[in-house]
């Protein structure tokens, strides 16, 4: 019998390069999953400086100030007892990479770099981001001075891995990961993750979005399990416009799904779910781990 958990991913309205409003609704939805008790919030893909920065990638401010907005929200008591997972530019060894940064109560959980770019029509990801080395592969990165003077650590893990908790095992994977044949909800699902994470940037094409729901209940039907997908909604400064529909699927079922066309600013998704039994009355039984290099 697993525990009751509540869960909570979200669609903000970010826009490129505006750091104060994007950190005020992050914050909301922060603010948001935690009325609903959850323990755990998603947000959408480099939400923290917007999707969209183009050739601002390119400039070091945009990655200060990220980091400005990353400490003001491990400094805020908001942030306490949830798990916070949240997307932004970090340079490691001087290589640009797109990442989640996961975080609980003043620590770096772990740093989480994107592994498949997105780089055909709209999308040219590979020009300001290098996909991480390998997966599977973890390194350590040095924080910067602002963050360890809030955190106490030097050094995180950087790298694809998966978050274990006394209840469950979380994987994340992002937007074009899930749209690649060898989708790393593949492995982790044969590794015995249970909670599968999305935060993606996807903007809107006819039919896309029931596209998007069929590669999700696909995810979780083969091997069983929690997925949780987070879209940017809004233009981010740019000429398309991202789609919203944030959901929740458990073992091939969308259980919740926020709107695809919302005026809001912020708009948040929150399932109850028992993990553990998830997985239990998942398709398939855990199949043998897979083998590392
Ligand atoms: N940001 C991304 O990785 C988006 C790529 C993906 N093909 C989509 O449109 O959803």
């Amino acid at each position: 019998m697993g525990r009751k958990v509540t869960l909570s991913t979200c669609s903000l309205n970010q826009w490129s390069l505006d750091f104060d409003g994007n950190l005020e609704r992050i914050t909301r939805s922060i603010e948001i999953a935690k009325s609903h008790g959850a323990k755990y919030r998603l947000g959408s893909e480099l939400e923290i400086c917007g999707f969209g920065c183009a050739d601002h990638f390119f400039e070091s401010d945009t990655l200060l100030h990220s980091f400005q907005v990353l400490r003001k929200l491990l400094e805020s008591p908001l942030t306490e007892d949830i798990i916070c997972d949240v997307g932004m530019p970090i340079m490691h060894h001087n290589v640009r990479y797109n990442c989640r940064v996961l975080f609980l109560n003043r620590k770096i959980l772990l740093i989480r770099p994107k592994l498949m770019m997105a780089n055909t029509g709209n999308y040219r990801e590979l020009r300001w981001f290098a996909p991480w080395k390998q997966s599977g592969y973890v390194e350590e990165y040095f924080l910067p001075k602002m963050i360890q003077e809030v955190t106490g650590q030097d050094v995180v893990p950087i790298g694809d891995c998966v978050l274990s908790t006394k209840d469950t095992c979380l994987g994340s994977e992002m937007c074009q990961e899930l749209w690649s044949p060898c989708s790393p909800h593949i492995h982790m699902g044969q590794d015995g993750v249970e909670i599968f994470t999305n935060a993606s940037a996807s903007h809107h094409e006819l039919r896309k979005a029931d596209q998007r729901v069929h590669l999700i209940q696909s995810a979780t039907t083969k091997s069983g399990g929690i997925y949780l997908y987070s879209n940017h909604r809004g233009c981010d400064g740019e000429r398309v416009y991202y789609d919203g529909c944030s959901l929740v699927a458990i073992n091939g079922d969308v259980v919740a799904q926020g709107s695809q066309f919302s005026l809001n600013d912020v708009v948040g998704v929150h399932v109850d779910v028992h993990v553990r039994c998830a997985r239990e009355e998942g398709a398939e039984p855990i199949q043998a781990p897979r083998a590392r290099q």
